[in-house]
C-alpha cells in the first residue's frame, strides 16, 4: 500500500474574526489538490499540547499548519519540540505579532500556499520565567498598557490609543532596575525593559531593529527616558525606533530585578506584576515557514 502524506492542521477556533470553516475549506482544497491527506485538529484551550502530540506521533505528518494567534501558535511550538516537522502559520489570532514580523502575508489563499510549499527556516526559542516566548515580552508601560487593554471593550488599534490614557495615569515614574548579562551588571531608571528576539510589535512598530531570528541571541531593550510620549509614539508605530533614546544589550542569557513589582507581559498576555524575569535562549528550537 502506497503510504499518502499527511499535512495536520490546527485550528483556534476562537481566536480573531477570521471565518474558519472558510479557512479549513481552503487548506483541504490545496491539499487535496497536492494529493495528500489532511488531519484538521481544532483547540479546545485543555490539554491541547498532549492531544496533539499524541497526533504527531500517531501520524507523522510532513508538516503542521497553525491557524490562530500568538497564543496557538506558542502551543505548537511546544508540541513540536521533539519532532523534526516543520510549522506553518496561518494569521489568525486578533493581533498576530509574530506573523507580522515574519511578513507573513495577511491574505489568507497566499498565507495558506506560503504555508504548504516553502522551506522552513530554523527559529530560536526564549524560556521567560519557565514560559515558551516566541515574540516580544516586556515589564513597564508597555506591559500596563496590555493589562489595561484586555480588561477594555473596545478591540483594535483604537483599543490601545484609548488605554493609553490610564496607562499614563497608572505608570508615571520610571522603575529602578537592575540587569545581569553577558558578565556583566547594569543598574539604572527605566519606563520600560523589552526582552525581544524579533524585531517588531504586532501592530508593525520596530523596536529591536538588529534582532536576528536564529542567531542563539535576543535583545534586551531599555528604555530610559522619562519622555513618554516617545515611548507611547514608538510602541505605537507613529514614529520610527530611534536608537540614541533606547540602550540595547544583546545576550543568550539575563537576569532582570526590579525594587518593585512592575506590570509584565510575554507576546501580548498579561502575565502579573513581577520583580524579577530570568531568560534563556534555545537556539533553532523550532522549524517555522516564512
Ligand atoms: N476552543 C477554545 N475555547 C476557548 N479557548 C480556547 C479554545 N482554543 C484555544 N483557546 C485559548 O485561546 C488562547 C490563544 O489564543 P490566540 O493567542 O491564538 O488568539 P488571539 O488572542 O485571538 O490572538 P493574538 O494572540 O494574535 O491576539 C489560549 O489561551 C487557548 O487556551
Amino acid at each position: 500500500m502506497t503510504h499518502i502524506p499527511a499535512i495536520l492542521l490546527i485550528v483556534n477556533p476562537i481566536s480573531g474574526d477570521i471565518d474558519k470553516d472558510i479557512l479549513i475549506q481552503k487548506v483541504e482544497k490545496q491539499v487535496l489538490n497536492e494529493g495528500k491527506n489532511l488531519l484538521i485538529y481544532k483547540t479546545s484551550g485543555k490539554h491541547d499540547i498532549q492531544e496533539i502530540t499524541s497526533i504527531l506521533k500517531e501520524n507523522s505528518p510532513q508538516r503542521v499548519l497553525v491557524a490562530g494567534g500568538d497564543g496557538t501558535i506558542k502551543l505548537c511550538v511546544e508540541a513540536l519540540q521533539k519532532f523534526d516537522i516543520p510549522l506553518g502559520i496561518i494569521p489568525a489570532g486578533s493581533a498576530n505579532g509574530l506573523a507580522v514580523d515574519l511578513g507573513i502575508p495577511t491574505d489568507l489563499n497566499n498565507a495558506i500556499d506560503l504555508a504548504l510549499n516553502k522551506n522552513a527556516k530554523p527559529m530560536d526559542i526564549l524560556k521567560i520565567n519557565g514560559e515558551t516566548a516566541i515574540h516580544i515580552s516586556d515589564i513597564g508601560i508597555n506591559a500596563s498598557l496590555v493589562k489595561n487593554y484586555d480588561k477594555s471593550n473596545i478591540r483594535g488599534k483604537l483599543g490601545y490609543a484609548l488605554q493609553s490614557i490610564p496607562t499614563l495615569i497608572d505608570f508615571k515614574e520610571t522603575f529602578r532596575f537592575k540587569i545581569v548579562a553577558n558578565g556583566t551588571i547594569k543598574e539604572g531608571h527605566a519606563m520600560m525593559i523589552a526582552i525581544a528576539n524579533s524585531q517588531k510589535y504586532g501592530n508593525g512598530a520596530v523596536i529591536n531593529p538588529k534582532g536576528k531570528l536564529d542567531d542563539g541571541k535576543f535583545e534586551v531593550l531599555i528604555f530610559k527616558s522619562l519622555q513618554m510620549g516617545k515611548i507611547l509614539q514608538t510602541i505605537f508605530n507613529e514614529i520610527p525606533f530611534d536608537e540614541d533614546f533606547v540602550e540595547m544589550i544583546a545576550t543568550d542569557v539575563v537576569e532582570i530585578t526590579t525594587k518593585e513589582a512592575i506590570p509584565f507581559q510575554i507576546d501580548g498576555e498579561y502575565i502579573e506584576k513581577t520583580k524579577k524575569i530570568e531568560a534563556k535562549i534555545f537556539s533553532k528550537q523550532a522549524q517555522i515557514i516564512y
